[in-house]
């Protein structure tokens, strides 16, 4: 059976705990030979060459060290300063610095060189995320043909946003290398579909542009979930029982309206707590009996967007306990720090509603851990933005629109006074969808359909058992599963 070489910008750490991913990730490895590959954390006076393996708690993991000059112009820079605020379709909060691409694709190209020696010829190869978009191109220019797939976890642009990234036809050329490029949601493929069919003509300034030939490329929604019947137990666990303990003591019969997103402008957090302001302030009767938990630990703090972000969400929450807070009762806690996966489940299962508003998002997998870890005999409501991927599948959530804080504040109101047999059937559904779309399945579905490509010795079309299973997949993500296939064009393609 081929190896599994699994790419991402981080790796999974010693002392950092796994997340779903992680985990899930390290399962199929169990089974499979293979080894994780990716950033070290480390920086270095000059970048490494070579990668350095080490087991880590019992996975094979190859890393190599970034030079900070390089990791600045790719990781603060292009990834995160322009491709993350532009496919989360923010490019007012984009910032446009033209040397950062040629860090970019210098790591890529570094990652490439430093990861080819390790590779052999029948060796899977799934490379994670918008950091390593160029990775294929630079794999195959080293001669490496590889069955390679790309997952995306974050949600794919508008045509206008995408056209707003520099080089970014570039950048949908390297996509067109891969051989799978996975997705979170329908919504994401068909923005890929919509601008991988009209490409746009070049610009007065641009070259003559080679436009990319997605003709042997399968382009399909692959959404992501957790481990619910994990989440489920860790719910009930002795950690978990004592985060209960301690809220249910300071909640003192109070209802609980939880978040709990990174600290980043994409998750809607200032909106959310206007929401919350705006249920206080709506109906009076509330005041007391509810109390708004915003857990919200830092991230990405070095590019001054996030620094903002955290601003204001300071200001917002001053504004709503300057308001509303009495000496003895405040409205909101917030707290920016983490919480291990434990005590996270214990406030999912105390929490009435999980609100989980991002202003858009891949998938959101809080939604999923919320719905995981609540009592089947009693559980809470999730309050879901329509434009996380994961609105897709939790259609018994209650659906807002972020940017519409009156919607999010009756929808909180609606699942405060929800009866317990609508909770209950609401809750049923959405457990059913988080099992459906757990990520074992996720990662069993998305390698079974990059196995089933030819890879990179395809010449001429592809023979009618190479393709994946589209019946398969169609059957097991039901109506979700949308496979692009272009027509024709001209350019670049997987192999
Ligand atoms: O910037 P960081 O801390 O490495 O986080 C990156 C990850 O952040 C997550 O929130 C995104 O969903 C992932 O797509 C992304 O890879």
């Amino acid at each position: 059976m081929s190896r599994i070489v699994i790419v991402s910008n981080r790796t999974p750490s010693k002392t950092v705990a796994a997340g779903g991913l992680a985990v899930a990730l390290r399962k199929t490895l169990a089974t499979r030979d293979g080894f994780w590959f990716g950033w070290s954390g480390r920086h270095a006076e000059k970048p490494s060459s070579e990668a350095m393996f080490e087991s880590i708690d019992g996975l094979q993991v190859g890393s190599i060290d970034l030079n900070r000059e390089d990791f600045q112009a790719y990781y603060a820079g292009f990834s995160n300063s322009i491709l993350w605020p532009a496919f989360h379709l923010r490019l007012d909060l984009a910032t446009f610095e033209g040397h950062w691409y040629e860090g970019y694709r210098r790591v890529n190209a570094q990652f490439a060189r430093a990861l080819v020696p390790h590779l052999k010829p029948d060796d899977i190869i799934w490379v994670h995320d918008y950091h390593l978009i160029p990775l294929a191109t630079e794999l195959r220019a080293l001669g490496a043909r590889n069955r390679i797939g790309f997952y995306l976890h974050i949600p794919f642009p508008t045509t206008d946003a995408l056209y707003a990234i520099p080089h970014h036809q570039e950048l949908m050329r390297d996509l067109s290398r891969y051989n799978l490029v996975g997705m979170q949601a329908n919504r994401d493929v068909a923005a890929f579909t919509e601008f991988a069919e009209h490409q746009a003509p070049p610009t007065l300034s641009g070259n003559p542009v080679k436009t990319a030939d997605f003709s042997k490329t399968q382009v399909t929604a692959f959404p992501i979930g957790s481990d619910p019947d994990a989440f489920a137990k860790l719910a009930t666990s002795p950690a978990a029982v004592r985060m209960i303990k301690r809220m249910e003591r300071a909640m003192n019969g109070q209802a609980l309206i939880l978040g709990v997103d990174r600290l980043d402008y994409s998750k809607g957090l200032p909106q959310r707590v206007e929401a919350y302001e705006k249920l206080l302030a709506n109906n009076a009767a509330l005041r007391r009996q509810v109390h708004l938990l915003q857990v919200a630990p830092p991230s990405r703090d070095s590019i001054k967007e996030y620094k903002e972000t955290s601003d204001t969400l300071d200001a917002m929450c001053g504004k709503v306990m300057g308001h509303f807070a009495e000496p003895d009762w405040q409205p909101l806690t917030y707290v920016k720090r983490a919480y291990g996966q434990p005590s996270l489940a214990g406030l999912y299962r105390m929490a009435r509603i999980g609100l989980v508003t991002p202003l858009r998002d891949g998938m959101n997998l809080v939604a999923h851990e919320y719905v995981a870890s609540q009592d089947p005999q009693n559980p809470g409501v999730l309050v879901l933005s329509r434009f996380a991927g994961a609105a897709e599948i939790f259609d018994a959530a209650l659906l807002v629109n972020p940017f519409d804080t009156d919607e999010t504040a009756e929808a909180m109101r609606l699942a405060l006074i929800m009866p317990l047999e609508e909770r209950k059937a609401r809750w049923q559904a959405l457990f059913d969808a988080a099992k459906t779309y757990s990520v074992d399945n996720w990662a069993a579905l998305y390698l079974d359909a990059l196995s089933a490509t030819k890879g990179g010795k395809r010449k001429g079309p592809p023979a009618a058992d190479a393709l994946p299973d589209a019946g398969q997949v169609a059957a097991f993500f039901k109506d979700l599963a949308t496979v692009y296939k272009a027509g024709s064009a001209q350019g670049a393609s997987a192999s």
